[in-house]
């Protein structure tokens, strides 16, 4: 599969239509990294949080999947393998131990090798007055493990949505040496207009490096309707590409240079005050 140089990845998102229909949502992924493979020859393919599955709490137990040997695993697995790119499975209702379900993201080597998972650490409870009220933890358990992939010689974080409000998780993964992080997430039509693209930029900036999202496309007559809107965002913090709210498949050039070269102009990194910042005065 193409790889432009080290420093350039060419990058695919794709934002899916996800319904009830497991086995449709699941065949609709793999035929969708089949076509961005066809027109554009990516490195890496990005899917959306909750893919074969619609979001909400009632869904997560039945169509959870263990992983790496439930059904959804294998596929992506085998679309890696066949088209020899990496893929960021989004994100599926995991079952776990002890009969455990989590929201988890697969990330799969272009040799069809899972190389690693992240469960969703920041369960997304939330409930405003004549907005939305969802409750994550009514039916999913927390992660406790950060995941830093290399690929190609960079390093990239993963979070899944609501996971970008917090900026330590990010600040983690800056630490670690992060060039990207990539967060699948399905905000909605209350704090998509509001935040989705304010937190992007904001976790862009703050670390200085890209931040890529990927939601599923909105359906309005869903319980739970997605903003949609999956982007890119650069060290800048400047967007590069964002999709519609219809299912859609963008795909982008990241240039790695910009990352050295914004750290370089605006070195934040070493100037900041770590002999001020007592840790209890963050708590
Ligand atoms: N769905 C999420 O996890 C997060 C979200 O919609 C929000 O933070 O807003």
């Amino acid at each position: 599969m193409s790889q432009l140089s080290k420093q350039i990845m060419r990058l695919v998102l794709l934002q899916l239509k996800v319904g009830e229909d497991k086995s449709s949502n699941i065949h609709n992924a793999v035929d969708k990294i089949a076509q961005a493979v066809h027109e554009y020859k990516p490195r890496m393919v990005t899917l959306p949080e909750c893919f074969n599955c619609p979001y909400g709490t009632k869904y997560f137990r039945k169509y959870s999947e263990t992983i790496p040997d439930g059904y959804t695993s294998q596929q992506l697995s085998a679309s890696a393998k066949a088209h020899g790119i990496y893929i960021i499975g989004g994100t599926i209702p995991e079952l776990g131990e002890n009969d455990r379900i989590y929201n988890t993201c697969t990330i799969w080597d272009p040799t069809g090798k899972l190389i690693a998972k992240y469960r969703k650490m920041h369960l997304f409870d939330i409930d405003i007055e004549g907005g939305i009220r969802f409750k994550e933890s009514e039916t999913l358990t927390a992660g406790t493990d950060f995941t830093v992939v290399d690929v190609d010689g960079h390093k990239i974080g993963v979070g899944i949505c609501y996971d970008i409000r917090f900026e330590e998780l990010a600040r983690v993964y800056r630490n670690e040496g992060c060039e990207m992080i990539i967060y699948p997430g399905a905000f909605n039509m209350t704090t998509g207009p509001l935040h989705w693209e304010l937190l992007q930029r904001s976790r862009a900036n703050d670390n200085q490096l890209y931040v890529v999202t990927t939601s599923p496309a909105r359906d309005e007559n869903a319980e739970y309707v997605a903003w949609g809107h999956s982007t890119v965002v650069n060290p800048w913090g400047q967007i590069l590409k964002k999709a519609t709210h219809s299912e859609d498949l963008i795909s982008v050039d990241i240039d790695f240079s910009i990352v050295e070269q914004v750290r370089a102009q605006i070195p934040t990194f070493k100037q900041r005050r770590l002999d001020m910042y007592v840790t209890t005065r963050l708590k």
